[in-house]
């Protein structure tokens, strides 16, 4: 049986009478990445600080790697990492002098930390840079500078709130595969996003948070089940080819003015096959076929009543 990195029950936190955390309850399994969503103010950050144990629940328990948070609150410090919006890189110093500062904090040996630090830089392509101040590296170089400090300690959860925000494509990719790479060697990974895109690429299981409680956890897929929207978009340039496919097609939503039908479906070959053999049985031909199937964007738009997404076809066929 997995065990879990981090399991938490009826987490409840309030500033004033405004509730951030109605009762929310976490189950991360060793070794994966599990992924946080929700808009600004959602309450990940003050659900991170809880569980990396900076701000103390107003109800609720959690055992992080094993750790009761409120009775072992040390040992749950000794076997986590947190970065993200509070960053504990210095500035004024190099990023190789904030590595060595983070080895003595957590008393390594000198030899050892000089060793660990070199490592650490070299994984985070950060050599070159590491004898310049910390104030000029780029938003990329910092997060990365920042993880790696992370990691001296050996962490077996890291919590990495909004790792991404702010960075560019290029930057956020780089992120997205250290990310991937820390889980390989048995870390735990809790990340929070506002993007869906991230969780989508990343976690193993992401759960929604939405006035102050879990929406919906599960996996991408699972998530993606939650919510209908999946069809097939069938445009025409001949409108007398349209209005045969419209009138054949009884349970398809016609739209005249782009001479595009929309049928429902969720996009399985076996859906696909059979529009495209109707087709062709009926000597139709349809200038493009595409198939939307619902992504994160939607779910989390369902959950949170939101407006809905962009209805963009995600997958043209042909
Ligand atoms: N120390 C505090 N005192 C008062 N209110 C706070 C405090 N910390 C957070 N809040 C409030 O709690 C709510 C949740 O904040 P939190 O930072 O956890 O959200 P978040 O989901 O991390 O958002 P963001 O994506 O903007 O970081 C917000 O309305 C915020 O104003």
């Amino acid at each position: 049986m997995t065990s879990l990195a981090i399991a938490a029950n009826g987490l409840r936190k309030s500033y004033g009478d405004k509730v951030v955390l109605d009762g929310v309850d976490l189950a991360v399994p060793e070794g994966t990445i599990f992924s946080l969503l929700g808009p600004n103010g959602a309450g990940k950050t003050t659900a991170v600080k809880i569980l990396s144990t900076l701000v103390t629940a107003d109800g609720g328990q959690a055992r992080i790697a094993g750790h009761d948070l409120a009775a072992q609150a040390r040992a749950v410090r000794a076997a986590i990492g947190v970065t993200g919006q509070f960053s504990a890189v210095d500035n004024l110093i190099t990023g190789e002098e904030n590595m060595l500062l983070m080895a003595d904090l957590h008393h390594l040996p000198r030899s050892e930390g000089r060793r660990v630090a070199a490592e650490l830089l070299e994984r985070f392509d950060l050599v070159e840079a590491a004898r310049k101040p910390a104030s000029t590296y780029s938003g990329g170089m910092r997060r990365r500078l920042d993880i790696a400090m992370t990691l001296v300690g050996g962490p077996r959860v890291i919590f990495l709130d909004e790792p991404t925000t702010g960075l560019d494509p290029r930057s956020r990719h780089t992120m997205w595969q250290i990310i991937r790479e820390l889980v390989t060697g048995g870390t735990t990974v809790f990340l929070t996003t506002q993007y869906l895109e991230e969780a989508d690429e990343l976690a193993d299981r992401i759960a929604v948070l939405h006035d102050g409680r879990i929406a919906a956890e599960g996996s991408a897929e699972e998530l993606k089940r939650l919510v209908p929207g999946g069809h097939v978009r069938l445009r025409f340039t001949d409108p007398a080819a349209y209005r045969r496919a419209a009138a054949a097609l009884g349970e398809a939503t016609g739209d005249d003015a782009s001479l595009t039908l929309r049928i429902a479906s969720d996009g399985s070959q076996r859906e696909l096959r059979s529009i495209l053999d109707w087709l062709d049985s009926a000597g139709i031909e349809a200038e493009e076929l595409t198939v939307h199937t619902p992504d994160l964007d939607d779910v989390f738009f369902a959950l949170t009543g939101g407006a809905p997404a962009a209805d963009q076809p995600k997958e043209a066929v042909r």
